[in-house]
Order: structure tokens, then sequence, then C-alpha cells
């Protein structure tokens, strides 16, 4: 660790880090990394800590002394403000995030992503502290391509569809369209910390993420969430490989995404942490351009890695199509495609993501199985049993 140098061969010094929502799936990975790679410390903010658990547990792990957890709730809690400012640096990563809750909790996800990342901006604002706030790839919403006629050549055309910070533009769909709260409530605190860049000299920078996807991802319902509760795609279907049932194609699963192993991403993360001179002002795509699939091609992938890893045939009808007002509820909408350009984070930070989505669903589903195989077998022979 002594002598690390930032990428314009200067010393980087020893930061601490007030990171909100450390406790979630980014953060514990990022927390992670920043105590086994770096000399920084953590001020770890959330409302849970168990997936940090194996980082503050026992008091003899040799960063012991670099990470503090801190129970509170953002929404209600003035000790937020002392903690940005003992920080140099602050993390938002502090949100609501999962689509099933966007067009079913549109109140919830309005107040997470915009009101309360509020103070946080202000905080810093107001303190001189610096800001990197997560984002979203959804505040693109759907390509310029989606509105040609299906058959136009033009939709083969990157100009229609490869999603640029400082060029495109952002596609949501009508209010009714509930799905896009999250959408709108991000990007609107995007402006408005862009505007405290502009008028009162905040130095911030925002990450918009693409399908960021690996270990501790979510929950698997019934065994660390609820039983009727709707993760991201990753648990979803890994939740359907454990239990052998079908994976559920919303709408034929015909929407595309790109995929982006979670390590590779946390060494984007760091490269701004340590960067700041590269890294303010900026809004950075990141994600992995080259993993592009269907929701239908994840899931057939999905199906024939799970079955390498775990040992087990895959079962006779690997999916079934769902209509997304059957899986989501009213109000669901999706984006069609989503490819990240690259110049702006190449340029800057000199990076790029490595892992393949065979390779990077190999690591993750091992994991997904290791964790929770047995723990499904006995809850489903105990409802068996029942
Ligand atoms: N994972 C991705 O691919 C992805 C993609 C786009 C955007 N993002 C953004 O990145 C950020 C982190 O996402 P994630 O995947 O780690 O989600 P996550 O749900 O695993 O983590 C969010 C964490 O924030 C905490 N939190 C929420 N509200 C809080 C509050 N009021 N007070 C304190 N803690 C609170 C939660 O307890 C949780 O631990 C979010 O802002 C999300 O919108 C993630
Ligand atoms: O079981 C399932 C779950 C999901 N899906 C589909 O799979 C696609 C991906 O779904 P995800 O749950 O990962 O969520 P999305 O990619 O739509 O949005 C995510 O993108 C970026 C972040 O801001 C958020 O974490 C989340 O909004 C969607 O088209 C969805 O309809 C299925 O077909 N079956």
């Amino acid at each position: 660790m002594a002598g690390k140098v930032d990428l314009d061969g200067n010393p980087i010094k020893p930061i601490t880090i007030c990171m909100i929502g450390a406790g979630g799936f980014i953060g514990s990975h990022l927390c992670e990394k920043l105590m086994a790679e770096t000399p920084h410390k953590v001020l770890a903010v959330d409302v849970c800590n168990d997936k940090i658990k194996h980082l503050l547990e026992p008091a003899s792990l040799a960063w012991a002394d670099r990470i503090q957890f801190h129970r509170i709730n953002i929404k209600n809690d003035s000790r937020l403000e002392g903690l940005i400012k003992m920080a140099d640096l602050t993390i938002n990563l502090a949100a609501i995030c999962t689509p099933a809750d966007y067009n079913t909790r549109p109140l919830d996800t309005i107040y997470s992503n915009f009101i309360d990342a509020l103070p946080v901006v202000k905080y810093c604002s107001e303190n001189g502290k610096r800001l990197i706030h997560f984002s979203t790839c959804e505040v693109y919403g759907k390509t310029i391509g989606a509105f040609l006629p299906k058959n136009s050549p033009l939709r083969q055309d990157p100009t229609y569809y490869v999603l640029m910070e400082d060029a495109s533009p952002c596609i949501f769909g009508p209010i009714e369209k509930q799905r896009w709260s999250y959408a709108c409530a991000k990007q609107l605190i995007e402006r408005l910390i862009y505007a405290e860049g502009a008028e009162n000299g905040l130095e911030f920078t925002i990450v918009r993420p693409f399908n960021w996807i690996g270990p501790r991802m979510d929950f698997i319902p019934g065994i660390d969430g609820p039983s009727e509760g709707v993760p991201r795609v990753l648990a979803c279907f890994s939740n359907n490989l454990l239990r052998r049932e079908p994976l559920k194609l919303v709408d034929g699963g015909e929407s595309q995404r790109t995929f982006i192993y979670i390590k590779d991403a946390i060494e984007a993360v760091l490269l701004m942490i340590e960067n700041p001179a590269r890294a303010n002002g900026h809004i950075f795509n990141v994600g992995n351009p080259n993993n592009e699939v269907t929701v239908r091609q994840l899931a057939e992938m999905m199906t024939q890695v799970y079955s390498k890893v775990s040992g087990e045939s895959s079962i006779e009808t690997p999916t079934i199509d769902v209509s997304s007002k059957e899986f989501y509820g009213e109000g669901y909408d999706d984006s069609d495609k989503r490819i990240p350009d690259m110049t702006i984070i190449n340029k800057q930070l000199g990076w790029n993501p490595k892992t393949s989505l065979w390779d990077l669903l190999e690591s993750t589903l091992t994991y997904q199985h290791r964790t929770y195989a047995e723990a499904i077998k006995q809850a489903m022979s105990k409802t068996t049993a029942n």
C-alpha cells in the first residue's frame, strides 16, 4: 500500500469517507475493496449491516480501526451532518432501487431517490466537501431507436441507441407509467447536484451504473428476504434456478441489457475516489458494452451456467413467459436497450471492464449455490411436510 500514486503520479493521501448505503450490494463490495487494498477510513452509514458484518467483526481484523458502522436512517437523523463534516468525501448509495417498487411504491421511491438525498447534497455543498453520488443508467430511459419503425435500418445505427452522458436525451414514458418515478427522481437529483457545482462550486462526481451484478445482490425470497418480495433479475433467476422452477420472462424477455461484474465496476469507483482532479465535475457511465444480451438470452445462459456449477441437469421447461402486468402490476414499463458509451470514463480514468458475462455468471452462481442451495432445500422440504 505504501507509496501508491494516482493516475498523475502524485502520492495518494489516506482520507475519511462517509459512505451512505454502505450495507447494500455495491456498498459491501466497495467497503471490502477499501479495507483490503487502501489506507482509507470508512464511516459506514446504513439501516442494516448484514452484508458488511464480515468486515466489522471480530475486532482483531487488520482494518478494525478503519471502519465504523453507524446505524442511521438518513430520512430523520441529525447525526448525518456531523459524519459528513468529519469526512473528506461522501459517497451516497442509499436508495430504493428495485423495479418492483417503482410502480407499486412510487411515493417511497421518489422520496428515497430525491427528497432523502437533498440534505446530503446540501451538507456537502455548505461544508465544502466532495460528493460522489450514485445515480443510474435508468436516467436515459428508452433509446431514440425505440421510437423508429420496427423495420427501420436506422435501428442498427449506434447513433440511435448508444447512451452518452453529455449528448443523449432522457426519454421517459407518461406519468401513469409509474415505472419512471425512480428514473425521474434520479434525474432531478443529478440536475440539482450539477447546479450546486455550477452555482456554488460543489465538487461532485455522478455515477450511472449499468446493471452491476455479483454476489450479495438483493435477496433470495423466503430465505434472506420476504417470500413475496421481487428482487432484481439476477436474484429472481437465481431463486428460480435454486428452486428448480422455470425462469419468468417478462413480456417475452425481449429487453436488452449490458451486465458488468461488480468487481470490475468497483475498480472504476476506486479510481474516482483516488483521482478527484480527473473525476470532479463529471458524470460517468459505468458498464460493460461487450456484455449485451436479451433477458431471454440471460435466462438461457444462467440456466447453462447453473447446471455446470451445481452439477444438476436443467428442468424440462426452463423458461415461461409472463406479462409485465401480472409480474410487476399496473404502471410498469421498460428500458428497451442499454449500451453505455465509454469515451468519457476512458479519457478521464483510463478504465475498462474486463470480465465476460459467462465468467461473471460462473463466479456469481457458484456463490449463489454455495450460499443458498442447502437453505432452499430445507425450506422446501418443510413446505412439503406441512
Ligand atoms: N446495482 C446496480 O446495478 C445499480 C444500477 C443503477 C443504479 N444503482 C444505484 O446504486 C446505489 C446502490 O445500489 P445497490 O445495488 O447497492 O442497492 P442496495 O439496495 O443493495 O443498497 C442500498 C442501501 O441503501 C440503504 N438505504 C436505503 N435507504 C436508506 C436510508 N434512508 N438510510 C440509510 N440507509 C438507507 C439500504 O439499506 C441498502 O443497504 C443506488 O443509489 C442505486 O440506485 C445501482
Ligand atoms: O424475473 C424476472 C425479473 C426481471 N425481468 C426483466 O429483466 C430486466 C432487468 O430487470 P432488473 O430487475 O435487473 O432491472 P432493470 O435493469 O430494469 O433496472 C435496474 O437498472 C438499473 C438500476 O437503477 C436498478 O437497479 C434497476 O432499476 C427487465 O426487462 C425485467 O422486466 C424478467 O424478465 N424476469
